[in-house]
């Protein structure tokens, strides 16, 4: 199915974020559009005033430069999780990623540099780290808001002590030709939430539960933000899970990055006892450890559902 371009995505205004305090009346009025969103969407465009254009545009040019590096350099980053690291896949020609764990944390993201740039690169690490910490900061603020309309804000805390920050940057070139190319092959995230910002190049599509392909828009002032698998595995179902893929036209080079939440291992993944009854909201998943799912996940791709739903 086509692209219906006159679908789009709930657009939240969330500019003045650092403003935005438990129990204030916006707040209270921004967790009943989270929450609407999520429950239909599973996603949500957000608005958000802190991308400054000349930090932005160093940036984006930082990132290109990283990806320009030979494959030899890119490939010192290896990472545990078999999804991270500097990612290639055959069937995607167009793809390529590059992770950093933890980027909010400025001694990671520098750390990271090293292995590219002997010499290091600041615009690099200040950028990353700025806009890292910007997401991160999104991140906890809207998932406290999602608890919160669910009635179960008590394991605010421990929800988001339990997980940690990945950060991946992506790059599609342009197809050969004028026409459609996949770019990234329809899936779900399988952590808690995603937030992605690109530069000016779109591409990044959302399914509706009917089906239907909404082109999304990202915006200089926008960011968007997706809930993973796990997150609807622990809302037993309250948040749609979205699919989503990026189809690249065009002559420009894309890029993404997107700063992912994801549940740490060693510890399971569980709906909360408020979120499940029998008669209404029977269990959907068997509670799972992450780091066991993504492994699977890697050699299967069978998806949550049919790796530990009831
Ligand atoms: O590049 C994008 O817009 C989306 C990336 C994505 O879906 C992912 O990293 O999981
Ligand atoms: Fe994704």
């Amino acid at each position: 199915m086509g692209s219906e371009s006159a679908l789009r995505l709930p657009i939240l205004d969330f500019s003045s974020l650092n403003q935005l305090e438990p129990g204030t009346p916006e707040w209270v009025s921004k967790t009943v559009q989270v929450k609407k969103a999520l429950e239909e969407y599973g996603c949500f465009e957000v608005v958000y005033d802190e991308f400054h254009t000349d930090i932005r545009e160093k940036m984006f040019g930082a990132i290109a430069e990283m990806f320009n590096l030979p494959v030899e350099t890119k490939s010192l980053n290896q990472l545990k999780e078999p999804f991270h690291g500097f990612k290639r896949y055959e069937s995607i020609p167009l793809f390529e990623s590059m992770g950093i764990d933890d980027p909010q944390i400025f001694e990671e993201v520098k750390a990271f540099s090293k292995l590219m740039w002997p010499n290091e690169n600041d615009i690099f690490c200040n950028t990353i780290h700025l806009f890292a910490k910007l997401l991160a900061e999104f991140d906890e603020k809207s998932r406290r808001m999602v608890l919160e309309s669910l009635g179960v804000d008590k394991y605010s805390n421990n929800h988001i002590k339990s997980t940690y920050y990945h950060l991946r940057l992506m790059k599609y070139k342009a197809p050969k030709v004028e026409n459609v190319e996949i770019g990234l092959n329809p899936h779900t995230d399988k952590g808690i939430m995603t937030m992605v910002h690109a530069n000016q190049i779109g591409g990044l599509e959302v399914q509706t539960k009917d089906g239907k392909w909404i082109n999304v828009n990202i915006s200089p002032n926008s960011f968007v933000c997706l809930i993973g698998d796990s997150f609807g595995a622990w809302t037993n179902g309250r948040l749609h899970i979205p699919v989503h893929r990026v189809m690249m036209t065009g002559q420009e080079v894309r890029y993404s990055l997107a700063l992912l939440s994801i549940p740490r291992g060693g510890q399971l993944v569980k709906a909360p006892q408020e979120l499940v009854d029998e008669d209404h909201h029977p269990l959907l998943f068997k509670p799972f450890d992450f780091e066991e799912f993504i492994n699977s996940e890697h050699t299967t791709r069978r998806g949550l559902k049919t790796y530990c739903g009831v």
